[in-house]
Order: C-alpha cells, then structure tokens, then sequence
C-alpha cells in the first residue's frame, strides 16, 4: 500500500509524465510565458522527430550507443521497455557517490559518464552526494567496515566532493560541446545531497514503507550479508539498512521523474532494492501493463574495470588516482593513462572519451602500425585530461609527457615541486641510498617489493637509472637518458647523489622515479618512512625476499 504520509509529501504524482520538455502538456503550462511554452512545444517537436529517426533506423538510440561503447554490465528491468522509454521521454537519471573521501576518483568517472552521455542527449542529470549515507558507510563488497568517520570528516568530505563534481560537470559540458554537442537550454543537471531528505524522514514511516518492503530473507541472502557475517567483521543493524536507505532516496528522487539509476557493478542490489521500494509505494491504477512498464525504474551497472594485468583499473601501486588536481596532478593522471596496457586502450577510448567510434577505429589502427609510439595511449591521456581538467591542461600535459618519453631533469623536478610525496616523487634518507646497491635502492623506492626482488629487475634489464646528458646542443637541453642499471655500481650511484642529491630512476616504460636524498635527521623530522627504513632504524636488515 502506498503510503498517504509519503504521499502528500510529495508534488507529482509519479504516474503522471514528468513534466519535460517534450511531454508537458500545454495545460499544466499555462502559468508560463508564451515564450517559454513556445521554447517547450518547439523541444517537444525537436525530441519527436529524433525519435522518430531512431525509430527507422537512421539514428542509434541512446541505449544502443551505452550497449556499443561497454558501458552496460547489467540492465534492472525490460532492455527494450528502457531503450523505448529512452528514446520516446525525457526521463531523469541519477547516480550517488557517498563522501568517503575529498574527492571524486578515476572509478566514479565511468557511471558519471553514462550520465554524461544521457545529459547531452536530453535527460536530466542528478547527482547524489550521500551526506546521510556516507555516515552508514555502503556494506557492499567489504567484509571489514571502513573505518568510521567522524561527522566532522563527513561534512569537509561533503564540501570539497561537491565542488568537485560540480567542476566535473562543468568540465564535461565544455568537453562534450568540444565533441560537437553544444550546450542546449532545456538540458538539465543537478547536484544534491541527500541528507536533505533523509533528515526528515520519520522513523515510523521509513520502517512502514521501506521496512515492510525488504522482506528478511531476500536480505539474509545477499551476498553482501551472507559474507560479512561468516567470513568478515559482522554487520550492524545500519548496515544492514543501507540499501533501504538508497533505495529510499530513489523514491523521494522518482517523484520528480528520475526513473533511472546507474551504479558501479557492484550497486545492483542496492538498486534492485530501489525499484522493489518504488513499485511497492507507486500506487497502480488500472493502466496498461506497457504505460506501467515505461513509467517504472530501471538500473543500469557499468563494468569493473580491471587492467590486461588483472589490476583495479584507477589504481597505482594500490592509491587512488584522483581528479581533484592537488591530490593527483594532471601529469600523474597522463602519466597514469598513458601507461594502460594495448590491450585495454580501445575499451577506454571508448569508455572515458566523447570520441566518435570510427575516429578510435581509426586511430588504434595507426597505433597498431608502431605501438611502440603509444599514439592510442597518448590520445586517451590527452582526452581524458582533458574532460577532467580542461583543455589548456590537456595540452600543457601533454607537451610535459612528450618530453617524458625521454624526460628532462627540470621538467620532472618542476613537476615534483607541485607533487605530494607519493606517485612519483618521493624522499629518500641518506643511509638508505649512499653505498647501497642499486637493486637495494630500488626496494627503498617502492619500485621492488623486496631486495632480491629488486635485483632480478636490475638483472633482467627492466629497471634503469636517469644520467643528465653532458652535452648540451642546442636541442638536448641537459636532457635525461635512462641507462640500464645493470652494470651501474654503487660508487657510480654514490656519486651521482653527492653532485644534486638526485636520483632518477625507472622501471619498465613508464614508472619514473624522481628521489630526492636528504639527511636522516631530516627525514625523521617529516615524519616519513619507506620500505626498510624501521630495518635500517633498529639494525636489522631490508628482507631479501
Ligand atoms: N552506495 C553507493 C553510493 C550511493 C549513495 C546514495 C545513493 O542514493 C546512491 C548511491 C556507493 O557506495 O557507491
């Protein structure tokens, strides 16, 4: 039964066409001005024939466009009643991140631009921000809590979240006008942050509308519950009510129309939740069982991304790679997607750019001509920078990296002034570098797991070492070139820090190193640590295994 207090609560009925451009009726219009009614029926007609094109065939639908560039893992609902409903409505779709951290990272950029992509094709846009959830903390997937934060790191979270996937938005309006779909006035975004709602709801009337709904062994039996209990920490009663919670916010969202939600691969429960919440609270009066259809919700999951190596895709050496730019500069981000295997380039042209798919056919067959050039790797870098930071940074970027390929010592230390210690900079006290083997210095850096590990890199010539070329012709400009650091011995590397207290070294193509050497004292005084500092500290050996 539907319940009267969320009922009156609400405006619109959510049977009743959301009022849209293209489907208002001109009566519930008439408190606008002639103009504006003159805007709408002109969008209305606009959408009309769109979709009479998709419909013979000269247009893909929307739907056909997410399903041809892998974006969809699963579809909640009829894959037809939503490719019709896609095509035929102005529908609203929404996606949430809850707070956890400061910023968005490169994970959340694959169910924001589906978002994205229904934006530019007419749909309205909602952002969630879980200020309320974030407090739970989403169970799915873990079988450890996360730690639990306090309201304080909630709300700092919250503000610079927010800006940051507003400045995302922005970003992405600029990018997708760049790839020739120019802004238009009916097209509709928004940012919201549920504690706005959830804060009002009652108890009694969460546990009568949601609490009847969830019927305890469909919870018992999800995975989530299932693996918590017996293999992880346990779960809490707030936990547990999690995806009630979510699946409430679609509920109070889908009375203004938001009929879809997308969720990384792992939220199909979650919305599964949702869409049991919306059609038991939706009131069926006695329509046809298609109009009930194309008025219900549906979920859409985008893939886990793992790498040609099997790695989290977004990850380097286990941290996050960020999209606020003081957190990740957009020289570690190029850095980052400039180095996907060729195996994964074609699948993440297609997933994080806006390009036409003939244009990245195209380009990974000049790329399959020389892969040794990277071109397809060097577009997604370029274009992703692009979406996230904008175009003067994607350029800049880019003539940074080219340099990169044989990089020069003044770009990576100017890179490194405005770098945390972390993906490519880093600090190293003097007793860990001064008369140590290279393959030991390497395990110092984090660039082998382990002293042995370090010198089967030296020895299978996968690791090198950055030497300032002497010469200086007009063009070399003191350039760095890798040598080998097999054959590198210890006074060399000795020597090289007692002339800048520099060191540059790399493994494989792309993992560069820029180490800086400082006094012990030093680099006790901030605090740091590294890879066998403690061993070093109180004795005892690096572990050569
Ligand atoms: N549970 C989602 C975030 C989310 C929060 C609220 C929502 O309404 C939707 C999604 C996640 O952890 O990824």
């Amino acid at each position: 039964m539907p319940s009267p207090t969320l009922w009156r609560s609400t405006s619109l009925h959510p049977l009743s066409p959301y009022v849209c451009t293209n489907r208002a009726s001109i009566s519930a219009l008439r408190y606008l001005s002639r103009s504006a009614v003159a805007r709408k029926s002109n969008s209305e007609t606009l959408w009309d024939q769109q979709a009479e094109r998709i419909r013979a065939g000269h247009r893909k639908s929307l739907l056909t466009i997410l399903e041809e560039r892998g974006y969809v893992k699963d579809l909640a609902g009829d894959r037809n009643a939503l490719d019709k409903l896609l095509t035929d409505k102005c529908i609203g779709a929404y996606s949430g991140i809850d707070p956890t951290a400061p910023s968005l990272h490169l994970g959340h950029l694959l169910p924001m631009m589906v978002l994205f992509w229904m934006y530019i094709h007419g749909h309205k846009a909602v952002s969630v921000i879980g200020g309320a959830t974030a407090r739970i903390g989403d169970p799915t997937g873990r079988l450890i809590s996360r730690q639990e934060m306090d309201r304080d790191t909630i709300a700092s979270n919250f503000i610079s979240l927010q800006s940051c996937v507003r400045a995302m938005w922005q970003n992405a309006e600029r990018y997708a006008e760049r790839h020739g779909y120019p802004k238009e006035k009916t097209w509709s975004r928004s940012v919201k942050n549920n504690t706005v709602w959830l804060r009002k709801l009652k108890i009694i009337d969460f546990l009568t509308d949601a609490g009847t709904v969830a019927r305890m062994g469909a919870m018992l039996g999800r995975d989530t519950v299932k693996n918590k209990m017996a293999q992880g920490d346990g779960m809490s009663y707030a936990e547990f009510t999690y995806p009630l919670l979510q699946a409430y916010d679609w509920w109070h969202l889908y009375q203004s129309g938001v009929q879809v939600q997308i969720g990384g691969s792992d939220q199909y429960g979650n919305i599964v939740a949702g869409m049991d919440l919306i059609k038991h609270l939706t009131p069926r009066p006695s329509t046809s069982p298609e109009t009930k259809q194309l008025s219900g919700p549906f979920g859409l999951t985008v893939p886990l991304l793992t790498t040609a190596a099997g790695a989290k895709f977004g990850k380097s050496a286990g941290n996050a790679i960020w999209l606020d730019k003081t957190m990740t500069t957009p020289f570690e981000l190029y850095g980052f997607l400039v180095g996907s295997a060729d195996a994964d380039v074609e699948r993440y042209l297609k997933l994080f750019t806006f390009l036409p798919l003939d244009q990245i056919s195209s380009v990974m067959a000049e790329h399959q001509a020389d892969p040794s050039q990277r071109k397809a790797q060097h577009l997604l870098a370029r274009e992703v920078v692009d979406l996230v930071h904008g175009p003067e940074e994607a350029e800049n970027t880019q003539k940074r990296h080219g340099f990169s390929r044989r990089p020069n010592l003044q770009t990576l230390q100017a890179e490194a002034e405005n770098s945390k210690e972390g993906l490519n900079r880093l600090y190293l006290p003097h007793s860990l570098v001064h008369s140590k083997a290279p393959a030991r210095i390497l395990y110092h850096a984090g660039l082998a797991k382990s002293n042995s590990h370090g010198l089967r890199m030296v020895n299978s010539g996968g690791a090198y070492i950055g030497i300032q070329s002497e010469e200086k012709e007009p063009t070399s400009d003191g350039e760095l070139k890798f040598r080998p650091l097999r054959g590198v011995t210890t006074s060399m590397v000795s020597e090289m820090i007692a002339k800048s207290n520099i060191l540059v070294l790399r493994t494989g193509k792309w993992n560069v190193k820029l180490i800086e050497v400082i006094r012990d004292d030093e680099y006790e005084q901030k605090g740091l640590s590294a890879p066998g500092w403690e061993e070093f500290k109180e004795g005892r050996d690096a572990p050569s295994s």
